[in-house]
């Protein structure tokens, strides 16, 4: 059927509209039913919550939150004992994770505003390195995995402090307070911005709860790190396809998708957790981003996922034009790891992607550079230190 978009309907002055007589779901509205005691879902989004098996007392970061279905999921499993960072770019979307964890009365939640491609606190050793963190990586190879971008610089004192504002299990919170550059944000700050959101405005007119800034987390903070990536939502069924997609676009998509997951190969600390997630069926998103995952970063394996709902992966490559472009997809093997929610298959969810990665020893001894010298270095991802 030919349709608009969204955007289209509601500003075009002229177009196709559709009229829905037939029901998609046999489920009525539940939206404003029992507030704060449920919150409808995707099937697959509920499946990587449990794919990421959070444990309670983890520091988990969820890079890309908003609304905050799969950060409040998370909390849940972890019975609200620990610590998940929320970060969105977007002031309102993070106002909307923190709404939603204050109706469900979670208080481990530490929703951001923060550009998710400038997550990994730039500090004074990622500085002095970036000449080399530019031209190396694990293999040797030219590589953007360990460039950092433009974020803020920091003094690097916060070696003991796993998470900004947060001491861990073991480390005086008041030597982490002194010792970090940004606000301490202590469980009582999180139980007042909580008591704040399901309030509402109090008799001194001030509004909800505040946004805080990140400027970033130092690199091994994190035992899991979901990143849900912003895609090209060619998943999302009931779905007035607008066809606004194009090969470029997608390309797109994809490099921006691998730079945020550079950024989480940082965040996550070895004997982590990483998982990648899409709503889209585009392969390039996918299994292209697992093969790029795999092959640049060596100390990366796929592990096995539970539950298990969706089918395999995509084996193989695809080419593009006259073979200028090829997308690397994966192995048998790899494959079976993967879930891969096809729309058209009878478990009737929307089109979804899940990969999870079990992150090994990050330092790798590199031996050469890219003229070929031997460099007597101890290559850590973001770092290059003389030994
Ligand atoms: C797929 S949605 C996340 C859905 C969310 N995980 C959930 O389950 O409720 C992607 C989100 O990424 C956010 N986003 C896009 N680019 C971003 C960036 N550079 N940094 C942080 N968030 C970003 C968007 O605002 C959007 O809320």
């Amino acid at each position: 059927m030919a349709s608009m978009s969204r955007t289209g309907m509601f500003r075009a002055l002229k177009g196709i509209a559709v009229e829905m007589i037939q029901r998609v779901y046999k489920l009525p509205s539940f939206n404003n039913v029992l507030e704060g005691e449920i919150f409808l879902q995707n099937l697959p989004s509920i499946v990587t919550a449990h794919v990421v098996d959070p444990q309670e007392d983890e520091q988990i970061l969820d890079m890309c939150a908003a609304p905050g279905g799969k950060t409040t999921a998370i909390a849940m499993l972890m019975k609200d004992k620990g610590v998940v960072v929320a970060l969105d770019r977007s002031h309102n979307k993070v106002m909307d994770i923190k709404k939603l964890a204050a109706e469900m009365g979670l208080t481990c939640i530490q929703a951001y505003k923060l550009d998710a491609l400038k997550s990994v606190r730039r500090t004074q050793d990622t500085i002095k390195s970036d000449a080399h963190s530019e031209t190396l990586d694990t293999t040797g190879n030219v590589s953007i995995a360990s460039k950092i971008t433009n974020g803020d610089w920091v003094a690097d004192d916060t070696e003991n402090c796993k998470i900004e504002g947060f001491a861990p299990t073991g480390i005086n919170s008041d030597n982490c307070e002194n010792s970090i550059k940004g606000r301490y944000v202590s469980k009582a700050d999180i139980r007042k911005d909580a008591r704040r959101m399901r309030n509402g405005p109090g008799r001194s007119h001030s509004i909800g709860a505040r946004v805080e800034n990140s400027k970033g987390f130092m690199p091994n903070s994190f035992d899991r790190v979901l990143l849900d990536a912003p895609c090209s939502a060619l998943g999302l069924r009931p779905r007035l396809f607008a066809a606004e997609e194009t090969i470029e676009s997608l390309q797109h998509d994809a490099k921006y998708q691998r730079k945020m997951f550079d950024q989480a190969v940082q965040l996550v600390c070895p004997g982590g957790v990483i998982v990648y997630s899409t709503c889209t069926i585009n392969p390039g998103e996918n299994e292209a981003l697992v093969r790029y995952a795999l092959d640049t970063y060596k100390f990366l394996s796929l592990a096995p996922q539970k539950p298990r709902v969706g089918g395999p992966g995509l084996v193989g490559h695809c080419e593009l034009f006259d073979g200028k472009y090829m997308e690397k997809w994966l192995t048998k093997s790899e494959a079976e790891l993967v879930q891969r929610f096809d729309p058209s298959s009878s478990v009737d969810s929307i089109g979804f992607f899940i990969a999870k990665f079990n992150v090994g020893q990050k330092d790798v001894k590199v031996r050469n550079d890219l003229n070929g010298n031997k460099l007597n270095m101890n290559f850590t991802l973001g770092n290059v230190m003389m030994l």
